[in-house]
C-alpha cells in the first residue's frame, strides 16, 4: 500500500517507510557525546532514540555550557515530573519567553506559575471545554466541506491542520474570525515565531533579539502587531463589558491568589498567546499522524466509522475506540517528543547524578517504546487503551505532575470532533508513495509534510 510500508492487516506491525522512530539508524552523533551539540541538533530525534535502543535510563550530553540529561524510562520521567521543585521549568534565557513571556508554559518562577495555574483551572475545566464544542464543531463543518467540494480531494495534511487548529483556537479566543484577526493570527505568523524561537533553541550562541538584523525586525514587528491586537480586544472587552463567552471571557474572569485580583493586561496577552501557540501545533502534529494511521489500517478506520455512525451525536469521547485510536497515535507518534525541565539544584536519578543548572530532556518518544512496559512496542494496537492508560510515567502525550497540559480536554475534544466528522464523510487513503518522516523539535511534525487523499462517501 502506497505510504505505508511493510507488514500485512492483521499483525498491524507499524507501516512506515521511515523507520525512524520504529528502529533507530546508527548515530550520526556519538551519545554520550561532548562538545558535538551542534550535530547532536541537526538529528536529535534520531540521535536520542539510539540512545535509548542502547537501554540506558539516562543519557549525559556535554552541550557546550550547558550539561543535558536525556531520561529514556517511565521510572526516572514519572521521578522528574513528579518533583516539580527540584526539576523546574527552564530558566529566564528559555527561547520560548521571548514569545509567551510568563505564560504557563514558559514561566520560570514556581510560586508565580502556581498562583496563575490555578486562577486558570476553571479556563480549561469540563464547563470550559464544553463552552468551547460548539464554536469548534463550527469551525469542523467549514474545513470539513471546504475539503468535499470534489470527490477525490488531495490533502496536503499537515498544512491543512495546522489551519484547521489555528482558527479553532482562535476563535474560541476571540469569538470572532475576520480580518483583524486573521491578518494578524495566521499559519505563516505562527510559523514564523516557532521558527525563530526553535532556531534560538538549537543555536548554542544566538545574537540578541535587539540586534536589527532582518529577522529580528521582522520578529519585532510580528510580536508588535500581535500585542497591538491582543491589547485592542482587551480593551475593548474591559470597556464594555460586554460578554463573548469565549475563551478571554474566560481568561479575563480568571482570578488570581487570595485577595482574587484579576489578571494583569501583560498576564492576559501572555496567556492568550500561550494558549494559541501551545495548543495548534501540538494538536496539528495528533490529528496529522492519527490520519496517517487510520489512512494506513482502514479495518481500524472502517471500525471507528461504524462507531461514529452509530452514536448519534458523538458527544461522548470516553471510552470509544476512537478515543483509542488517539492515545495509541500519541503514544507512537508523541506531538510533544521532549519535554524540558531544568535542575534547580544537584540531584540524582536512579545512578545518575545531575547537577544543578543541568536541562533534563524527558524522551517522551522512547519511553512510549520502553519494551519493559509496552508489549509489541512499534505495533498500532488501539485496543491496548480499551482499559485506560497504563502505569505512571509511561505515557506522556500530555506530561504529568503539576505541569500536566491544562489544554489536555480542550485538545481531545477538538480531535475528537474533527477525526469522527472526516471518517463519517470520507474514505481516507494514503497518497504518495513514501510515508511521512518524523521531525522533531518542539512538536513531531513530518519533515517534508505529506498527502492523503479524502474520497467522498
Ligand atoms: C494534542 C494536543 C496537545 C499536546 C500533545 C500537548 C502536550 C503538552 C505537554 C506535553 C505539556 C507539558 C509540558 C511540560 O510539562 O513542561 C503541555 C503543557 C501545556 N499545554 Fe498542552 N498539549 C496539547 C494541546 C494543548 C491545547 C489545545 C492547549 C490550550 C488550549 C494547551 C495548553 C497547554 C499549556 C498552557 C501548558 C502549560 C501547563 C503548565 O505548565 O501549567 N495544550 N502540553
Amino acid at each position: 500500500m502506497a505510504g505505508c510500508a511493510g507488514g500485512t492487516l492483521p499483525t498491524r506491525e507499524l507501516r512506515h517507510d521511515s523507520g525512524v522512530l520504529a528502529a533507530p539508524r546508527a548515530p550520526r552523533v556519538r551519545v554520550p557525546v561532548v562538545g558535538d551539540l551542534l550535530r547532536l541538533r541537526a538529528d536529535l530525534l534520531n540521535a536520542i532514540q539510539y540512545a535509548a535502543s542502547s537501554g540506558a535510563e539516562v543519557s549525559h550530553v556535554d552541550a557546550g555550557s550547558r550539561h543535558m540529561v536525556f531520561v529514556h524510562r517511565s521510572a526516572q520521567a514519572d521521578a522528574v515530573l513528579s518533583d516539580i521543585r527540584t526539576f523546574g521549568k527552564p530558566d529566564h534565557k528559555n527561547p520560548l519567553r521571548l514569545v509567551l513571556g510568563d505564560g504557563l508554559v514558559s514561566n520560570p518562577d514556581h510560586d508565580d506559575w502556581l498562583r496563575r495555574r490555578r486562577a486558570l483551572q476553571p479556563v480549561y475545566s469540563r464547563a470550559g471545554v464544553a463552552a468551547m464544542r460548539r464554536t469548534t464543531a463550527e469551525v469542523v463543518a467549514e474545513h470539513t466541506a471546504r475539503w468535499a467540494g470534489r470527490d477525490r480531494t488531495r490533502l496536503s495534511v499537515y498544512e491543512e491542520m495546522l489551519a484547521f487548529t489555528l482558527d479553532t483556537v482562535s476563535r474560541c479566543m476571540f469569538s470572532r474570525s475576520g480580518d483583524s484577526v486573521s491578518g494578524t493570527v495566521n499559519p505563516e505568523t505562527a510559523a514564523f515565531l516557532l521558527d525563530f524561537v526553535e532556531r534560538r533553541i538549537r543555536k548554542p550562541v544566538a545574537l540578541p533579539v535587539g540586534v536589527p538584523t532582518r529577522r529580528n525586525r521582522r520578529f519585532a514587528a510580528t510580536l508588535r502587531s500581535l500585542d497591538t491586537l491582543v491589547h485592542g480586544i482587551v480593551g475593548e472587552r474591559r470597556a464594555s463589558g460586554r460578554h463573548h463567552g469565549d475563551l478571554l471571557d474566560l481568561l479575563l474572569e480568571a482570578r488570581v491568589g487570595e485577595a482574587g485580583e484579576p489578571l494583569t493586561d501583560a498576564a492576559v496577552r501572555d496567556e492568550v498567546l500561550t494558549t494559541i501557540l501551545a495548543g495548534f501545533e501540538t494538536t496539528a502534529s495528533a490529528l496529522t499522524w492519527t490520519l496517517y494511521l487510520l489512512a494506513c489500517y482502514p479495518e481500524v478506520q472502517d471500525a471507528v466509522r461504524r462507531e461514529v455512525r452509530a452514536s448519534g451525536d458523538g458527544e461522548a469521547l470516553r471510552g470509544t475506540l476512537l478515543e483509542s485510536v488517539m492515545y495509541e497515535s500519541m503514544r507512537l507518534f508523541p506531538p510533544s517528543p521532549t519535554i524540558p525541565r531544568q535542575a534547580k539544584r544537584d540531584t540524582s536519578l536512579g545512578s545518575a547524578e545531575v547537577p544543578e543548572g543541568a536541562l533534563v530532556m524527558l524522551n517522551v518518544a522512547a519511553v512510549h517504546r520502553d519494551p519493559a512496559v509496552w508489549e509489541r512496542p512499534d505495533s498500532f494496537l488501539p485496543e491496548r487503551f480499551a482499559h485506560g492508560t497504563p502505569e505512571k510515567g509511561s505515557y506522556l502525550p500530555f506530561g504529568a505532575g503539576g505541569h500536566m497540559c491544562i489544554g489536555k480536554g480542550f485538545a481531545l475534544m477538538e480531535m475528537g470532533l474533527l477525526l469522527a466528522d472526516v471518517v463519517d464523510r470520507f474514505e481516507i487513503s494514503p497518497r504518495d508513495s513514501a510515508g511521512p518522516e518524523p521531525k522533531a523539535l518542539i512538536t513531531l511534525r513530518p519533515r517534508d509534510g505529506f498527502g492523503l487523499t479524502l474520497t467522498r462517501l
